[in-house]
């Protein structure tokens, strides 16, 4: 094999200063680079308009457990839909950008989430604002059938309530409309089903006292405006001055002289009683993601990263912060650091925060995630249009653009997927403008100068951080066709995708549970193998495996990256 080879030997004494220079040993291996790609990947057209590939069905021998692993050590996973896309299209026509679906009563039944998969689905979310613990249940199964029986890799994240205040369902309706100058009742009282005409109810005792006569009253984050008229008792009569719909369990915030009215809301817990339920729901089911609503600061993440960790092996649960509250911007680098990945919300955001404020804070947020090497999730309203219409206005595409250029790890769909009527359209309206702005920033060599500041704690991690930012400096100067990284924990596949190279980056783990933790991060085409600390082993063990399923080809060039050894080798696939 012809390869050129680095190799950093870590330090035993994890006390040794940074400013010592590492051992380096120089591989005796004879070189044959292959500086230009010649392959006819490079030349075949995009496939950002054609259809989706149909999954190739796998049989995945390793990917339920207790399997020996001699029986494992034969096998590879790879998610169905990226073999067939690298298969079509070569590798450097793989998307990117990595794609989140609210599951929802449009997206709910088996072949529903399975042609959201073929669609290029990597997470799936589940709102525990809505529906019941047997609903999830079954979503969630149904997920996880179908990565067993189909070879997908679609993750689970789990997203919680919250207690900020919201109404209560519609006494069975999905939604109502209301008109401008409407007067409508918000109401603490228990009501049940069937509501009075024109009345809601509001989840938070307080609601009442709290709110003033003149009050703004936004509903969803703004989508409908109410003004306070009077109160009654447990009742707030409210006039609409923005008329639109009212979704079940809708958010809603009050204003006061253009301000936000919070006191209340500070005094709320960000995890509830309600959510701690939902939480060990999510731990019993094995959701890959927990997303916590309306952090604060970085204790509660903290605090949920430590009940996790007493509770599950291995800590298999990432810890997603969601960013859409004025709190959560106050203590946002703490916040990000503490948790495992953030989400910019726009939804509660944008009744948090002016509208026009919303856009440079999705800059700041994804700019600082990837500074400090978390994956961040853009959300909400991407495409609502698409909610009702088949094909998304030009200002949503615009926004679905800017998100991808400004090289966010992931975009979700809502209510395009939960409960619109066009959730397959929506998802690929995603994947081909992703497919498209990632491949005109590559051809216009547009990388950003970002600069990446150490994010390393111990010496062993630098020369991880050190050799990932080499490594995707020498991808894209030497134009290789992909990065290898062969990962225990994931660190270095992620570190490899924060510096956003040119070419894909094919991550192997031995675990299932990382292999869809790492679908959430760009670039990332995650693969579950066994593999062992001896690199030569790996590579040729890896080469010939993906050779027989066609994915790669001799002569391809790769850089192979192990966090074990922490190694770099420039290999031509023999
Ligand atoms: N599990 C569910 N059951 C019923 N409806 C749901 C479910 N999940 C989502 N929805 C519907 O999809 C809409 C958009 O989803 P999402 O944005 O996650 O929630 P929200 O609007 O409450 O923030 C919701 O308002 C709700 O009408
Ligand atoms: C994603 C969001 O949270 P949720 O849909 O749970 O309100 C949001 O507010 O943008
Ligand atoms: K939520
Ligand atoms: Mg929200």
């Amino acid at each position: 094999m012809a390869s050129q080879s680095l190799h950093f030997l870590t330090p035993v004494n994890p006390s040794r200063s940074l400013s010592s220079s590492p051992f380096l040993r120089p591989s005796l291996l004879p070189v044959r680079l292959r500086l230009f790609r010649s392959s006819a990947a490079a030349h075949t057209p995009p496939p950002d308009l054609n259809p989706s590939p149909v999954p190739v069905i796998l049989s995945s021998t390793n990917g339920i457990g207790g399997v020996s692993i001699a029986a494992a050590a034969s096998a590879i996973d790879v998610d169905a839909v990226t073999e067939a896309e690298l298969k079509e299209n070569g590798f450097r026509s793989t998307r990117r950008t990595k794609l989140v679906c609210t599951i929802g009563p449009a997206t709910c039944e088996a072949e529903q989430i399975e042609a959201l998969a073929v669609g290029g689905m990597n997470v799936a979310r589940v709102n525990m604002c809505h529906g019941t613990h047997d609903w999830h249940r079954r979503v969630i199964r149904q997920v996880r059938r179908l990565n067993e029986e189909k070879g997908f890799a679609v993750a689970v994240m789990m997203d919680t309530e919250g207690s900020e205040i919201h109404m209560g369902d519609l006494g069975g309706f999905a939604s109502a409309k209301t008109e401008d100058g409407e007067v409508w009742t918000f109401s603490v009282r228990a009501l049940k089903a069937p509501l009075p005409e024109r009345t809601i109810n509001v989840n938070y005792d307080g609601f009442a006292e709290d709110v003033r006569v003149g009050d703004e009253l936004l509903v969803d984050g703004g989508m409908v405006r109410f003004e306070v008229i009077e109160k009654l008792g447990p009742d707030v009569r409210c006039r609409c001055t923005d008329p639109g719909l009212l979704l079940p369990r809708a958010n809603i915030t009050f204003w006061r002289d253009g301000s936000l009215v919070r006191e209340r809301n500070a005094m709320l817990p960000t995890i509830s009683s309600k959510d701690w339920l939902d939480i060990d729901f999510g731990i019993a089911e094995g959701v890959d993601f927990i997303a916590v609503s309306f952090v604060k600061s970085a204790e509660v993440i903290n605090h949920l990263k430590s009940y996790i960790a007493a509770r599950c092996r291995d800590r298999e649960i990432s810890v997603v912060a969601k960013i859409e509250s004025i709190d959560s911007l106050k203590n946002l680098e703490e916040i990000v650091l503490a948790s495992d990945g953030a989400m910019v919300a726009r939804g509660d955001l944008g009744a948090q925060i002016p509208l026009e404020q919303v856009p440079s804070v999705q800059h700041t947020v994804v700019k600082i995630c990837r500074q400090l090497n978390r994956p961040v999730i853009v959300a909400s309203q991407l495409l609502e249009s698409m909610i009702e219409y088949p094909t998304p206005t030009r200002a949503e595409v615009a926004d679905v653009s800017e998100a991808v250029r400004q090289r966010a790890d992931a975009l979700m769909l809502s209510g395009e997927s939960a409960m619109g009527q066009f959730p397959d359209k929506a998802l690929t309206v995603l994947r081909s403008v992703s497919l498209r702005i990632e491949r005109w920033w590559r051809e216009e060599k547009r990388y950003e100068a970002m600069e990446l500041p150490d994010v390393a704690s111990s010496f062993s991690d630098k020369i991880s951080e050190e050799i990932c930012n080499s490594a995707a400096k020498m991808a894209n100067n030497l134009g290789v066709d992909a990065v290898f990284v062969y990962t225990k924990t994931g660190q270095m596949a992620s570190l490899l995708s924060r510096c956003r190279p040119d070419c894909p980056i094919f991550a192997f783990t031995t675990s299932t549970s990382l292999r869809r933790r790492l679908n959430l991060q760009w670039g990332l085409i995650p693969f579950r193998l066994s593999f062992s600390d001896d690199m030569e082993t790996n590579l040729n063990k890896t080469f010939s495996l993906l050779k027989q399923r066609g994915m790669i080809q001799s002569g391809d060039l790769v850089i192979a990256l192990s966090d074990m050894l922490q190694s770099i080798q420039v290999i031509n696939v023999p």
